[in-house]
């Protein structure tokens, strides 16, 4: 059948997005801490993900809110307190947390990136039931069992929504809470919540933004990055060189991975451009983690 001529380019064009969308990498980006709190780096952040758009990518951001909850806390008089890097999460706090990071840091956020050229969608895991928890179970290092409140575990994740709005060309933008079976909201560490989900929507690359370049050999001497490192290396460094916070940043990473997500890295959020130095110029930068 002869075409139209102009029909025959729209049907060329339809093709050829066809091709791009199914070829399509996709990101997941975990945003949280210290590197949120500055209002400009936020818009450097929209910038970096509306590049990394233009050039194909399907976007995906977790974020946390640590600094952001802490004052919340702080403002309603509560104590706060962390056991292996996990914030005891009693009711009363936990109210103040769900405002803090999906009233507040997701409200804020999604203003941000809407302002800057993209179209976010704000989210908690308890959207469509996306993500669901159960009470985790922490043990102490003798094994002793620790009450550590409504903190999370994840048990499931229908990735159905993410690859709808995907599809669609938003940026599905999502807060670290999700709901249990037993009627309980819970909360979850932003790293773990972020390097699951990346698993589940079949993530091609997770890049974990923090306030350092990566992981150190020395902390504080940026100059000791190490720019690799596996599986085996990380049980090697964990609690020597892996401490704090970098914990569960690390073991996300290595959770995705053997979760099918094909790169993890740790990548400054202080240095916004450097999402795109990796992702599109493809730079040795930050730490990446492998699991062979
Ligand atoms: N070996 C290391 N290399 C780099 N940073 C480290 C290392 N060990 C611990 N850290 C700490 O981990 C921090 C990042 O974790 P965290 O503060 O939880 O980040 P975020 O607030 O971005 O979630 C760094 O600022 C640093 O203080
Ligand atoms: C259970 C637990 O610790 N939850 C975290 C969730 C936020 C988070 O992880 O934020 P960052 O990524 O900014 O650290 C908390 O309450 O601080």
């Amino acid at each position: 059948m002869k075409l139209h001529k102009g029909t025959s380019v729209l049907r060329k064009n339809q093709f050829n997005l066809k091709k791009v969308k199914m070829s399509r990498q996709r990101i997941l980006i975990k945003y949280g801490g210290n590197a949120m709190i500055n209002p400009e780096l936020q818009k450097e952040i929209a910038a970096q993900i509306f590049k990394l758009q233009q050039s194909g990518f399907e976007v995906i951001m977790v974020h946390g809110g640590g600094p952001f909850i802490n004052k919340s806390l702080e403002k309603a008089a509560i104590k706060s307190q962390f056991i292996d890097g996990l914030r005891v999460t009693e009711p009363i706090a936990f109210a103040e947390i769900q405002k803090a990071l999906i009233g507040e840091v997701n409200a804020n956020l999604i203003s941000v990136l809407n302002q800057n050229s993209l179209r976010a969608v704000g989210l908690s895991g308890k959207d469509a039931g996306m993500v669901t928890a159960v009470k985790y179970q922490h043990k102490d290092a003798e094994g002793k069992a620790v009450d550590l409140g409504l903190v999370g575990e994840i048990t499931t994740i229908d990735p159905g929504l993410i690859n709808v709005l995907c599809k669609e060309g938003f940026v599905p933008v999502v807060a670290c809470i999700a709901d249990g079976s037993d009627g309980q909201s819970y909360n979850i560490n932003a790293d773990t919540f972020a390097g699951k989900l990346a698993g589940a929507v079949n993530a091609d690359q997770f890049i974990v933004l923090t306030d350092v370049d990566g992981l150190f050999l020395k902390y504080p001497d940026p100059d000791t990055i190490i720019r690799q490192l596996n599986e085996k290396e990380v049980a090697e460094h964990m609690g020597t060189t892996i401490l704090g916070g970098m914990i569960p940043k690390i073991q996300s990473c290595v959770q995705s991975l053997k979760e099918g997500v094909k790169k993890a890295i740790i990548l400054n959020g202080t240095q916004p451009q450097q999402i795109t130095e990796y992702a599109i110029e493809k730079k040795e930068i930050g730490t990446t983690l492998t699991i062979k």
